[in-house]
């Protein structure tokens, strides 16, 4: 187990961290982003999350440099810059990550420039069809919207292009210029949530807003705080959808992070950018996390720049793999219950609760018809059931917030133990006991015993009234011995559970 507090929805192996480490910078064109993986990882990054975090780490720790498929010449075709080496490179990340996703591994890339997320998306989307047959929602986290086509770019990075790429609004031509990107591959418009906002060319604006595409800016975040926009933005998602996340450290002001390949002032700071990693995660839905951007070559007249690059990069990734104590002030304990030991066990205590206090309902009732005195034990009883009718419900509620702690089903279990022990006794002396039993009395009353009555008579029907409530007795017994095994069982599961535990 990993030493997050939060159970993943969607992992079949969350314990598990696939990695991908691409050292590519061919979507733009500043040199020096291919060496942000290493920089993270020789600062520690992927230690700490196998040590500290508790993962098992997969796939490729050491950096790609992907040199065999960039080719000598290439030349920009639509406006695109190196759209050959981008195009093959994505491509092999898209198998990359999809390699790790379809084991059901939580994938995390670290980058290299932003186009690389066209492979990224495209491999945890194919996987995660496969997989689960859904689709995934994503979470882009970015100063800029890298949502050109080659056609609006003015640029012709192919970094400031892999939305439209991923969601289809640009389309590849042949093999070599994404031609590869088939429907498998592609994610929706409508499960895609932008965040943080600040510089969008003129020409994305109008395809998000054309395709209706849900984004929060810097001024979303200003005017309603950090924590009601990741409110909106995972509500658009909705709760049953799997989440990548793709991060550009970009999105983080200078401040934070300043070497990165195209830094706009008035960002996000390192905590926000943390709580929305944070917040992802702890929706339990997250399959994927993307961090691109970091570029510890610029910057460099900064002091200290690319060490606080680096710095904010793994904190965000660290916020995104784990939900730890640093933000959790109670400190909650999971316990592995026995689901389907625990679902009978709270199935038949219902069934005899119900059943002892219909029939104790019904004697009342009688009792009153006949205009005898009710004896104590019929209210005690119902009580008692009362008392375990709301006990299961209580465990319910328990097991609802994860919070069933076999403390609270010991000391329940011991008190409705000892009454519901008081009940059984009270039955059986009234049944069997010396003096007067139900059981010796039952045939007595109508016609003392054989032979039964027979006919539509009146005789008959006092009979089988009779009869009927001697088994009622016999019923409650039954299920009032059940419900004393049972309560004394729970016992023992929630030592087990605990002991277990411990
Ligand atoms: N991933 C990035 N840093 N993208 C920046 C994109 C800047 C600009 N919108 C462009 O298309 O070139």
């Amino acid at each position: 187990m990993n030493n997050s507090l939060i159970e993943s929805k969607f992992l079949s192996h969350p314990e598990d961290l696939g990695i991908v480490a691409v050292g590519f910078s061919g979507g733009q064109g500043k040199a020096g982003v291919d060496t942000g993986p290493t920089e993270l990882i020789e600062s520690g990054l992927l230690t700490q999350v196998r040590d500290e975090l508790g993962y098992n780490l997969h796939g490729h720790t050491t950096v790609d440099q992907y040199t065999d498929l960039v080719p000598a010449d290439d030349p920009p075709h639509r406006g695109m810059k190196n759209p050959r080496a981008v195009s093959a490179v994505t491509r092999r990340i898209a198998d990359q990550v999809y390699e790790q996703a379809r084991e059901g591994r939580l994938v995390l890339t670290l980058g290299g420039d932003h186009s690389i997320a066209i492979g990224t998306l495209a491999g945890s989307a194919r996987a995660t069809r496969e997989r689960l047959g859904r689709e995934i929602a994503v979470i882009w986290v970015d100063a800029h919207a890298d949502i050109n086509t080659p056609e609006t770019s003015d640029s012709g990075n192919v970094h400031g292009m892999p939305v439209a790429f991923a969601t289809g609004l640009a389309k590849g031509d042949k093999e070599e210029f994404f031609g590869w990107l088939k429907d498998e591959h592609r994610v929706s418009v409508k499960k895609l949530v932008y965040i943080g906002l600040r510089d969008v060319d003129s020409g994305e604006k109008k395809i998000l807003r054309e395709n209706g595409i849900k984004a929060f800016s810097m001024f979303d975040i200003d005017k309603h705080g950090i924590g009601r926009v990741m409110e909106m933005a995972l509500a658009h998602i909705g709760n049953d959808t799997p989440i990548h996340l793709s991060f550009d450290v970009d999105a983080l002001d200078p401040m934070w992070a300043p070497s990165t390949g195209t830094p706009v002032r008035g960002g996000l700071t390192l905590r926000e950018g943390d709580f929305i990693c944070e917040s992802v995660h702890a929706t339990g839905s997250l399959v994927a996390v993307d961090l691109v951007e970091v570029n510890p070559r610029l910057a460099a007249d900064v002091e200290g720049a690319a060490r606080e690059t680096i710095r904010a990069g793994c904190s965000l990734v660290r916020g995104s793999l784990v939900y730890e104590e640093r933000r959790v002030i109670e400190r909650v304990h999971k316990y592995h219950w026995p689901a389907v030991q625990l679902n009978l066990w709270m199935l038949i205590m219902m069934v005899a609760s119900c059943l002892i206090i219909g029939v104790f309902a019904a004697f009342i009732d009688i009792q009153n018809t006949l205009e005898l005195p009710i004896p104590w034990y019929f209210p005690y009883y119902i009580t008692v059931s009362a008392l375990t009718v709301s006990f299961i419900l209580l465990l319910l509620w328990l097991i609802f917030r994860r919070r069933l702690l076999p403390s609270i089903v010991m000391i329940g279990g011991f008190i409705l133990f000892v009454l519901w022990l008081v009940g059984l006794v009270v039955i059986s002396i009234q049944l069997w006991g010396p003096s007067g039993s139900v059981s010796s009395n039952c045939n007595l009353w109508v016609f003392g015993a054989d032979p039964a009555p027979t006919g539509q008579t009146l005789q008959t029907l006092a009979w089988l009234e009779q009869r009927g409530i001697c088994q009622s007795w016999q019923a409650v017994f039954a299920f009032g011995l059940v419900g004393a095994i049972f309560l004394l069982w729970i016992m023992v599961m929630a030592y087990q559970v605990f002991a277990d535990d411990a």
